[in-house]
């Protein structure tokens, strides 16, 4: 649990989390970026990895000048994997996967910042808890073809079985969401979906975000 975000403001802002990268974008990420908040993206995780993806100080200007964004829109700007990266722009959080640092060293790096974990399974889910995850990344629930060593699809199911054993935390779910199967993930237990390709490879990315943000308000009404 962090202390600049509650439970309630975090599940609020896990809603609709986009997650990019340069190489997932056909044009500026800057632009990408701007139009998905136009959009009404509630979260936003900058995630520079895979084939061509920057590094060294053109990565770190590109998280800088998207951080810029963030701030501006008072969008929550969360660093995949690049602990340093995250500590040096001052960050709200980081989101790192099993294969990452243990969930201890970087909570000891990070303090009070939010912290997201990717979990597969409850075993996963039970140890990422008990070290002290402020959120969980649940996937892929279905097929993606972002995600190069992504897992088999798990469906909704994974999500159904964390709330009914109990695991009430902030949870999104991620892995080939789109509008129109989003609500499935959201009746399923969810807070929120996570996307990348549905919003950065839209033609009209300003009404891709809008239609998926109408699918997650819609089926919250009606939780
Ligand atoms: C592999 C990932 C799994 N889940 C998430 C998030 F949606 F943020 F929880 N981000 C990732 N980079
Ligand atoms: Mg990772």
């Amino acid at each position: 649990m962090t202390t600049t975000f509650t439970d309630a403001k975090l599940r609020e802002a896990l809603k609709v989390y986009f997650i990019m990268g340069s190489i997932n974008c056909l044009k500026s990420p800057v632009e990408v970026l701007t139009e998905a908040i136009c959009g009404g993206i509630t979260m936003f995780q900058f995630r520079e990895k895979g084939t061509n993806a920057l590094v060294g100080e053109e990565k770190y200007a590109l998280a800088e000048e998207l951080q810029f964004i963030c701030k501006k829109y008072k969008i929550p700007f969360i660093v995949n994997d690049d602990i340093a990266l995250a500590q040096t722009l001052k960050a709200d959080g980081v989101h790192i996967g099993q294969e990452d640092d243990p969930i201890p060293v970087v909570r000891e790096q990070i303090g009070d910042k939010i912290l997201g974990v990717s979990v597969h399974n409850v075993e996963e889910a039970k140890i990422a808890l008990q070290k002290g995850a402020d959120y969980f990344g649940v996937g892929p629930i279905f097929p993606t073809t972002t995600k190069a060593d992504a897992k088999p699809a798990s469906g909704v199911a994974i999500l159904t079985e964390l709330r009914m054993k109990g695991y009430s935390l902030p949870i999104v779910g991620i892995g080939g969401i789109t509008a129109k199967n989003a609500s499935q993930v959201i009746k399923a237990g969810a807070d929120g979906v996570s996307v990348i390709t549905a919003i950065s490879l839209a033609d009209n990315i300003v009404h891709a975000t809008k239609v998926l943000n109408e699918a997650i308000i819609q089926n919250d009404r009606k939780n």
